[in-house]
């Protein structure tokens, strides 16, 4: 059935989430920061990515900014190419330019970092931690080339509880994510190992 594939359920979340009336995203974004900043561990010095949103995502600007005052250091996604991202170096006094696909980043002059913990923008997840995102494969890589180097930063889903499926299928390349963060609350997965 196509509505199963990652194609066919991200087009149903997407619709989905597209339907929220701009009112019920800013509640359910202003709940996910609450969740947020409540919930997230974060070490003094941990850099995090967050992302600047875009179509209907939640907004977690206001949350990485506050991430950023309890001593966090913030980076956020630029597009390279069809293929790629990097984190660039954020510091939220600073304008943001475009950083491609639609997205605003740092100034291509911000240095390059490898975040600690990546807020993942989703399209569509499960309760195993498996996400779906725009198909680009974008996080996929710019998270298998971070482990090819031994990292392994913690991937920490950010969607609106409207995107959770029964199951997304799984890919060998898909890494699962340690944690979901929707306007319900934030949700610490078991160790799938
Ligand atoms: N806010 C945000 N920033 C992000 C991402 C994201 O999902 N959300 N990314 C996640 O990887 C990376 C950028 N990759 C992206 C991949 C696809 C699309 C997108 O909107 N795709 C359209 C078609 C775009 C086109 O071809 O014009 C689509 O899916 O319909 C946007 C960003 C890094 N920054
Ligand atoms: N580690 C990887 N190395 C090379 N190609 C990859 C890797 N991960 C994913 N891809 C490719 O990227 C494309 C998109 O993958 P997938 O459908 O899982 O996207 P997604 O989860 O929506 O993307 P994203 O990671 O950007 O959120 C696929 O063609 C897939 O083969």
């Amino acid at each position: 059935m196509s509505g199963d594939t990652k194609a066919g359920l991200r087009a149903a979340r997407l619709a989905i989430r597209d339907d929220l009336s701009i009112t019920e995203r800013a509640e359910k974004s202003t709940a996910i920061q609450r969740h947020g900043l409540a919930g997230l561990d974060v070490p003094p010095g941990a850099i995090i990515s967050g992302y600047y949103p875009i179509r209907s995502e939640a907004d977690i600007m206001p949350l990485m900014a506050m991430l950023s005052e309890k001593g966090a250091r913030l980076c956020l996604p630029a597009v390279l190419d069809r293929e790629t991202i990097v984190f660039r170096a954020y510091d939220p006094a600073e304008p943001l330019v475009d950083a491609g696909w639609g997205t605003m980043g740092p100034r291509p002059d911000a240095p390059l970092v490898d975040p600690d913990i990546i807020l993942l923008p989703l399209s569509v997840f499960d309760g195993r931690g498996n996400r779906i995102g725009y198909g680009a494969g974008h996080y996929d890589r710019a998270i298998d080339r971070m482990r090819k180097r031994g990292l392994s930063p913690r991937l920490i889903g950010v969607a609106f509880a409207c995107q959770e499926v029964a199951a997304v299928p799984e890919d060998p390349h898909d890494v699962p994510m340690a944690a979901i963060l929707t306007e319900t609350g934030l949700r610490i997965l078991p160790d799938p190992n």
